[in-house]
């Protein structure tokens, strides 16, 4: 059995709609779809789901939503008249929206995940509706009946461990399953929705749960490629990465697949494959728990933005034992999360994601570190992005931190920071974000052009 799931870009339109339900009939054992809700039909298009955050957001307000509800209500109303499907399902769809913006509203997270959730049930009932209006025998099935039990936390929820194996019971149904993806419910009954993107993760929890032959996660691309497409022209398309590259990836910036859907496949040895919905003949990217890295030590560049650097210097911080705790404590009782910390011998610079400061809290922060360590500088460096070379096989040869800062020197791109992942996969260089596009096409030169290819490196003796 495989599970296959569909992204909003497959989503987003009848025409889209028509390619998802051929992909399905073409193999048989594409047994249980997870689906997205509609996504962009053209880049300067919106998501449902952003059109759905934008809804609640008005309601919040008190704000008129008329014109927002009937925006929603038309991108489904569109694909289902150009389906030819009955009003039924629109009337469904139109009346959910309506219950779901008089719902109340004094937990505002939970307000808005029951709005950002229906994103996606509604595709997937417009989905199961369609495919059984083509013959296709089809059961829309709501995560709660799947059994998907998630921590209670708005937004970001994480997957519980009796999920897999109540997901057992979707097995050997002799029809396919459309499920919802980017929502489960907690152990008392509330829908809670994953990070952004989760839809993916829907999909990897239950191919792990059903103990699928293959995950289908299908796009709009042909494959993953090295870089992203969006910053590189026509970048090279990636055959096979391993578990372990693809999260790291996918956590630095390549958004075609969510960071945190590769442990559920991962750990049930289900190996994952990412495809186009647009050229399904296509291989796809494949992701396995091995590959011969021989070829390209690097698997690929990735860059995101949106840090800051909080640098801190006191002399002699080397001998004061507790400094680094009391320092990660501070960020830990102003819930702040922190994605690396590189440091000197008296000094300490701690990158994290500026989304989660706003000036009173980085202030507070700042006035902690300096008061409560007794520091001697303290500064903090906004508009910082990071550029993350990764590769399992880079541990095995000799030199490539040199080509890597070649190349940024060649670019003329300032490298601010450097850090190498304990366990080798990944380099990260923190850079201005105005040089992130330039230094990503001058690393792609380097490491994934002819020339580059031709060009042995010495392996690592060991
Ligand atoms: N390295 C990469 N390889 C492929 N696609 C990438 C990469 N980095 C970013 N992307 C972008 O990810 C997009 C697909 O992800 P997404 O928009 O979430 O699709 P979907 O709606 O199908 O889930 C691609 O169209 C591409 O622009
Ligand atoms: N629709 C949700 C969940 C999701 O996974 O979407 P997509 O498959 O379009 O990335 C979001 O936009 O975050």
């Amino acid at each position: 059995m495989k599970v296959a799931k569909f992204g909003g870009t497959s989503m987003a339109s009848a025409e889209q709609l028509i390619k998802v339900a051929n992909i399905v009939k073409a193999d048989e054992n594409r047994k249980i779809i997870v689906v997205s809700a509609p996504g962009k039909r053209f880049k300067e298009d919106t998501k449902t789901t952003d059109l759905l955050i934008a809804l609640g957001e008005s309601c919040l307000k008190g704000e008129n939503t008329d014109d927002k509800l009937m925006a929603i209500v038309d991108r489904y109303k569109e694909i289902a008249e150009n389906l030819n499907l009955s009003n039924e399902i629109i009337d469904e769809i139109s009346t959910n929206l309506h219950e779901l913006i008089q719902a109340d509203q004094t937990n505002t997270d939970r307000f808005m995940d029951g709005l950002k959730a229906s994103g996606e049930d509604n595709s997937a009932k417009l989905f199961a509706f369609f495919l059984n209006s083509t013959g296709v025998a089809a059961s829309y099935v709501n995560p709660k009946d799947a059994g998907i039990v998630v921590t209670d936390d708005p937004g970001n929820a994480q997957t519980l461990p009796e999920t897999y194996e109540n997901l057992k019971k979707l097995k050997g149904r002799n029809e396919v399953i459309v499920v919802p993806g980017f929502f489960g419910f907690s152990p008392e009954g509330n829908l809670v929705t994953f990070s952004r993107g989760g839809s993916d993760i829907t999909g990897s929890i239950i191919a792990a749960g059903v103990d699928a032959e293959l995950y289908e996660n299908f796009t709009d691309v042909d494959s993953v490629f090295v870089a992203n497409p969006n910053i590189v022209d026509d970048p090279k398309e990636i055959k096979e990465l391993t578990y372990k590259e693809m999260r790291e990836l996918s956590y630095a910036g390549f958004s075609v697949f969510h960071d945190e859907a590769l442990i559920p496949a991962f750990r049930a040895g289900i190996p994952v494959c990412i495809k186009n919905t647009n050229n399904p003949s296509a291989p796809g990217t494949f992701i396995v728990a091995e590959r011969d890295f021989s070829k390209d030590p690097v698997a690929g560049i990735a860059s995101d933005s949106g840090f800051c650097s909080i640098y801190v210097s006191k002399y002699l911080m080397n001998r004061e034992i507790g400094f680094g705790r009391r320092l990660l404590q501070i960020l830990e009782d102003e819930g702040i999360s922190y994605e690396h910390m590189p440091s000197g011998i008296d000094d300490t610079s701690i990158i994290l994601r500026e989304n989660q400061l706003c000036d009173e809290k980085e202030q507070r922060v700042l006035d902690r570190i300096k008061t409560e360590l007794n520091v001697d500088t303290i500064s903090i460096r906004h508009n910082q992005a990071m550029i993350m070379v990764v590769g399992e096989g880079m541990t095995s040869y000799v030199g490539i931190s040199a080509k890597a800062t070649a190349a940024f020197a060649r670019a003329g791109v300032n490298i601010e920071m450097i850090n190498q992942g304990s366990s080798e996969v990944s380099m990260m260089f923190a850079v201005a974000e105005s040089d992130a596009p330039k230094a990503v096409v001058a690393l792609y030169n380097e490491f994934f052009t002819e020339a580059a290819n031709q060009e042995e490196l010495p392996l690592v003796l060991r």
